[in-house]
């Protein structure tokens, strides 16, 4: 049986967005006038799909503003992916590996469970199908069992880790791969941090001191800060960037888990409402469900515009 393609994956992880977007727009559309009350009806049911309130103003607009009379489901869903697109588009962007000298430092954070450890596997192997030399360091020392799994991630990707003892000092192993990334003329460092933190404070000390450490072996460093999010997570994971935005300096997102039960809308209200670029998306377990999305097919897909 051949594996589902790229596309077939992502209209899975946004089947329950899609689904009940299209539940709720169904019964207000088709003879029906596009008056005030039908409007209102579905701004609410964009908002329901966690599309984001400002983007389920904008359709509103348009849909008003553009004086349909009258509109068939599809009419509807082109404009909602329109808008989508438009949300998602400045932010759809690549890791770009361009630091010089070498190596580029990742730090990739997120809470425990959100699937960092995955997503660490899965762009050491996108960056190595690129060509790029890649290493990672076992940053979340807090639990041996983390340490163990990352490199059973790295033997399978093929790739070097730096790790230590369970409980041991995360900045130090931090310098050791920094010196033994530049010296080995490594193109890219994955850090791996704990989630796994008591509170705010020490999550920023945590990261401060790896910042430090970085910084005296290369100012621009690390290049970048990557927040895993859980897309199943739907608005928790909205409020997570607030924190870690505030206390980590975060650069860029990663959203997991858009497959199966995920609420995939929340990208869209993680757009909407970080402007932050959202680097790659995670469609599933293996190394191979992870890329940098197109933002027309996902709007597509989430408006469920090719269904109809
Ligand atoms: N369905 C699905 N599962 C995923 C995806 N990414 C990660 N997972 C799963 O989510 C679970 C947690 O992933 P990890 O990568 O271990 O998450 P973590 O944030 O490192 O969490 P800890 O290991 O507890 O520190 C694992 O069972 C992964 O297989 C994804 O894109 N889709």
């Amino acid at each position: 049986m051949t594996p589902p393609s790229w596309h077939q994956r992502l209209l899975g992880g946004f089947k329950r967005t899609s689904g009940r977007l299209g539940d709720n727009l169904t019964g207000l559309l088709g003879t029906q006038h596009l008056d005030d009350a039908t409007l209102d009806e579905i701004e609410d049911a964009l908002i329901a799909s966690d599309l984001g309130p400002a983007t389920a103003a904008k359709v509103r607009e348009r849909l008003s503003t553009e004086r349909y009379e009258k509109m068939d489901a599809r009419g509807v869903r082109v404009v909602v992916a329109e808008e989508i697109a438009k949300v998602l588009a400045p932010v759809a962007k690549p890791l770009e590996i361009e630091a010089f000298p070498r190596p580029q430092v990742i730090l990739v954070i997120g809470v425990n469970g959100s699937g960092k450890t995955t997503t660490i596997a899965k762009l050491a192997h996108l960056l190595t199908e690129q060509d790029y030399s890649v290493m990672l360091v076992a940053g979340d020392t807090f639990r041996a069992a983390a340490i163990g799994q990352l490199q059973v991630w790295a033997d399978r990707v093929g790739v070097p880790l730096i790790s230590g003892k369970e409980g041991g000092d995360a900045a130090g192993l931090v310098y050791e791969g920094v010196k033994r990334g530049t010296a080995e003329g490594i193109d890219v460092l994955i850090v791996d941090t704990a989630g796994r933190l008591q509170n705010k404070r020490e999550l920023m000390d945590e990261l401060s001191k790896i910042r430090r450490v970085l910084g005296r072996l290369n100012p621009e460093a690390p290049h970048d800060v990557v927040l895993v999010l859980d897309a199943t997570t739907g608005q928790n994971a909205l409020s997570q960037i607030d924190v870690f935005k505030e206390s980590a300096g975060v650069t860029g997102l990663v959203m997991t888990k858009l497959d199966g039960t995920a609420r995939g809308g929340v990208l869209v209200a993680a757009a909407e409402r970080t402007g932050l670029p959202i680097h790659a998306i995670g469609v599933g377990e293996t190394l191979d469900d992870f890329r940098p999305f197109d933002p027309n097919e996902v709007a597509r897909i989430i408006a469920g515009v090719d269904e109809v």
